[in-house]
């Protein structure tokens, strides 16, 4: 069974507060969903939005591949003619195969809103989509409120899908504008509209109100919706549209609908990234499917299951979807998360050995003091290197001293370590200030270090976490700092350190940075 995926992330993903693509950023996601093997990509409402004309203006030279581009738009205006109604004219310049227009379906809406007579808006919505039709568009009545209109008042609510019908348009999409229907309520009207209306297609575009987009969605389609609009992420107007991501997914996946081209099912985490990217959100861990999360197993017990059978916790092959397992390392692993992890790290470890019980343990007591591996991946490696034999220390500690001082005369402190180390037996020193104190530790530990390690040059600190966190002894507060690094290569790895002394535990996060970086250098 075929269903057509119409994407609005351009258009009603662009009215979610956060988001505003600039032009090139909206040729970028159409060319990319194109890619992808979207069927319908919205691009926008020419003619009221400048961002959206100039889009379609510039797609007219370099046209997509294989989506339908459909223009947005409303239909006529009441006392005007479909001649003199600017929007629909604009709507025509776009040059777009398909032109999607929205209308009042809801009684109430016409008679509070537009407050013009039922009359009226019902020839607005006949003349024009009889105006596109008869310009050769494939048009998309989109029925504003449809839903809510349904229950209110039956009648006029399919009066206005018949105007539609009457002008001839392709689809008739109820919407679901305000998000708050369920999916039993979308099901039956969709199978009622389906029945109602055999010569012309029931497309559906909800919203996520409710947190039913998804489910609305796939409701529509069991009732016998043959296109279903949505958006990358679920980006839209308030709480967004319903998210094209999971409904994609369970489209194909659980419900064997023939929804994308062969093969692409395998970028949809990628394009989900994309769009997050592009739009400058970071992308969201816990979303269905695409997340960091959505495969990632913290549960001791639920790493033993998978590491006897690698679906045993997961309702889909996470490669499926362009995504992958992950085993995490906490206070909730047991021996065979630990041995998972240390295998995918490229240790061979058994969870039955001393060694992995051993380090269990140590990762289980440093968790309950503070510690948090999940985030540290570095520094739990280095944890396995000294349980395994296999690490190496590149210099040891002497003495450190930090310096903060303040004169009434300066307008920020001056920051200064000093620092003893002994590298290959021999005793170095170093001085170096900083824009506070943690900098300037990593300063002087650089400084001392580089002679010996030139290779220090190609490590950075990226970033820098602290979080207070009250652990084991009653209410004493420790602080936990998180170091992201980075190397020449790309290479980003994670280190933590914990201490009531914020210096002190930046110290740790830092050193086991440096020593992973070279370690892996
Ligand atoms: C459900 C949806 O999400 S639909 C998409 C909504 N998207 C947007 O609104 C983004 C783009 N919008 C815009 O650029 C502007 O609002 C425009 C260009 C469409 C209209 O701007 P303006 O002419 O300044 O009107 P304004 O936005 O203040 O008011 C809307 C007008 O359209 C009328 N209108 C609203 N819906 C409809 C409709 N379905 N059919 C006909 N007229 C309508 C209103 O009655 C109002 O008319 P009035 O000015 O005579 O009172
Ligand atoms: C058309 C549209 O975006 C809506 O009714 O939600």
């Amino acid at each position: 069974m075929k269903v057509l995926i119409y994407d609005t992330t351009l258009r009603d993903g662009s009215q979610m507060e956060g988001v505003s693509f600039s032009v090139e950023d909206k040729l970028r996601i159409a060319r990319r969903l194109d890619a992808f093997g979207i069927d319908y990509i919205e691009g926008g409402w020419p003619g009221a939005v400048p961002k959206d004309t100039e889009f379609f203006a510039r797609l007219k030279a370099e046209p997509l591949q294989h989506a339908r581009l459909a223009a947005f738009g409303m239909t006529r205006k009441a006392g005007e003619t479909v001649e003199e109604s600017a929007l629909l004219r604009y709507l025509l310049e776009a040059e777009t195969p398909v032109v999607t227009i929205v209308g009042k379906t809801h009684s109430r809406h016409v008679s509070e809103t537009l407050r013009i007579p039922l009359d009226e808006n019902l020839a607005m919505i006949r003349e024009s989509v009889a105006y596109l039709k008869a310009h050769g568009k494939e048009v998309v009545f989109d029925g504003e409120h449809f839903f809510d209109g349904f229950k209110d008042d039956e009648t006029y609510a399919r009066a206005c899908l018949s105007a539609a019908v009457e002008g001839g348009a392709d689809w008739l999409c109820p919407c679901d504008t305000n998000g708050g229907a369920l999916p039993h309520e979308i099901g039956e009207t969709i199978a009622a509209l389906v029945a109602a209306y055999p010569q012309t297609r029931i497309a559906m575009h909800p919203h996520n109100d409710g947190d039913c987009g998804t489910a609305n969605a796939l409701a529509a389609v069991r009732a016998g919706a043959t296109q279903v609009q949505g958006t990358v992420n679920g980006f839209g107007e308030r709480t967004g549209n319903a998210n094209l991501v999971p409904v994609i997914a369970n489209l194909r996946l659980k419900l064997g609908y023939d929804c994308l081209p062969e093969g692409a099912l395998e970028e949809l985490t990628a394009l989900s990234h994309f769009v997050d990217e592009v739009a400058n959100f970071s992308p969201n861990p816990k979303a269905a499917f695409v997340g960091r999360n959505a495969f990632t197993h913290k549960a001791g017990l639920h790493a033993d299951a998978i590491s006897k059978w690698p679906r045993a916790y997961d309702h889909i092959e996470p490669s499926a979807v362009g995504n992958q397992r992950r085993i995490l390392v906490s206070e909730q692993a047991g021996s065979a998360s630990i041995a998972q992890k240390a295998n995918e790290l490229g240790y061979a470890l058994d969870k039955k050995s001393p060694v992995a019980k051993e380090l269990l343990l140590t990762v289980t007591s440093m968790e309950h003091e503070g510690y948090s591996f999940e985030a540290a991946e570095a520094s739990f490696e280095l944890l396995l290197k000294k349980a395994t034999g296999t690490y190496r220390r590149f210099f040891e500690l002497v003495t450190f001293r930090v310096f903060i001082g303040k004169r009434a005369c300066d307008t920020v402190p001056v920051t200064e370590a000093t620092i003893k180390i002994l590298v290959n037996g021999e005793e170095v020193n170093a001085v170096a200030e900083g824009d506070g104190p943690v900098n300037a530790l990593d300063l002087a530990l650089r400084k001392a270090l580089e002679p010996a390690y030139p290779q220090l040059k190609d490590i950075a600190l990226t970033d820098y976490k602290v979080r207070v966190v009250t652990t084991g002894e009653g209410t004493a507060a420790k602080v936990r700092t998180i170091v992201e690094s980075t190397d020449h290569h790309g290479h980003m790895w994670a280190t933590v350190g914990v201490s009531p002394n914020l210096i002190e535990a930046s110290w740790q996060a830092i050193v086991d940075s440096i020593e992973y970086g070279l370690l892996k250098a």
